[in-house]
């Protein structure tokens, strides 16, 4: 590792990263985001953290497509789409990051679309659960708060409701539509905290505000600062508490990140998702991180929109994982 880079204190092994890449798109109705993983990986991305950062990495090199997992028939249920799949994928994804966190390792996801939280959030309590008797805190961020509850969404999309899920407000017993979540695989909704929101349905509105769940807006960012906001929100969740960083890449503004199924102007400069990034690395307390919702395939100028979009999200994954300036 660089002489620079923050050793996470809760990682028995923190030159190892667990790598799982999650070709799934069936929490939205846009094909191309489980393309994302493999395009990560071709732009070079596992090799940098491993030849420039100096980790060590594990698990598969292919891609997860999870087909296997696909029931035959997938109808709606409590307006849910695709519940079985998305259920049935997260379920086992759940146990692969579950795995790589138990031995201690750094846990790196490339999505695929958001509901696949779902499954890397639930390996990630439940590891840092039996490992060390602690609960983890989820920085999620995001253009969007994903806390949909089935009743509350319009869309059915489920990468719209993961935290839901995986917070308890949405409940069900059916285990093949998620009544496999345990309580050893919950998050507390007080160890939450959003950065970059600007969609947020007024459902959604209600939820935080009934939980009283902590999140700081682009309002928020232009108002303080990306700097205050990110001590703001890692003061929330204080500062020895494992992290997990759940990071939709669009959170950024479409003018960075253009390829995503559901771009919201207004957003993040690059810099400023680099900021997040790099300052929770610095905590020294991070011990899993998601990319999610790159989609290769949307794009305007296909080639050009694409690329920008990989290379944030390169950008952003190397920043958690301890590349600095100097
Ligand atoms: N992970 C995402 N990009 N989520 C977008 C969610 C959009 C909308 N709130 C919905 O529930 O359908
Ligand atoms: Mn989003
Ligand atoms: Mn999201």
């Amino acid at each position: 590792m660089n002489t620079s880079m923050v050793k996470s204190k809760f990682l028995s092994n923190p030159e190892d990263i667990g790598v799982v890449a999650v070709g799934f798109s069936g929490g939205q109705g846009k094909s191309g985001v489980d393309a994302a993983p493999s395009a990560l990986i071709e732009s070079g991305l596992l090799a940098q953290l491993q030849n420039e950062l100096n980790y060590k990495l594990h698990g598969d090199d292919k891609v997860n497509a999870y087909n296997d997992l696909v029931p035959k028939e997938d109808p709606p249920y409590r307006n849910m789409k695709n519940p079985g799949t998305v259920s049935a994928v997260t379920q086992r994804l759940s146990e692969q990051v579950y795995s790589h966190a138990k031995e201690g390792r750094m846990v790196l996801t490339l999505g695929g679309d958001h509901s696949i939280a779902i499954g890397t959030i639930a390996g990630t309590a439940k590891a840092i659960r039996e490992r060390l008797g602690r609960e983890i805190a989820v920085i999620w961020v995001d253009a969007h708060a994903d806390i949909n509850t089935p009743e509350t969404s319009d869309s059915g999309n489920i990468h719209g409701m993961p935290v839901a899920f995986v917070s308890g407000l949405a409940k069900e017993e059916k285990p093949e539509y998620f009544g496999w979540l345990k309580s050893e695989h919950m998050l507390n909704v007080n160890k939450l905290v959003y950065i970059g929101l600007r969609d947020v349905d007024a459902g959604e509105k209600k939820i935080l505000r009934a939980n009283g769940i902590k999140a700081f807006s682009m309002f928020d960012i232009d108002r303080y600062g990306i700097g205050r906001v990110v001590e703001m929100a890692l003061a929330h969740i204080g500062n020895d508490t494992p992290i997990h960083l759940s990071f939709d890449v669009d959170a950024l503004d479409p003018m960075w990140a253009p390829s995503t199924g559901t771009p919201v102007r207004g957003g993040l400069t690059l810099r400023e998702g680099d900021f997040i990034c790099e300052s929770v690395h610095l905590t020294g307390n991070l011990v899993a991180v998601d990319l999610v919702e790159v989609n290769p395939s949307l794009a305007a100028d296909r080639e050009a929109e694409a690329n920008e979009t990989i290379r944030a999200g390169c950008s952003l994954v190397r920043c958690a994982l301890g590349e600095s300036l100097l």
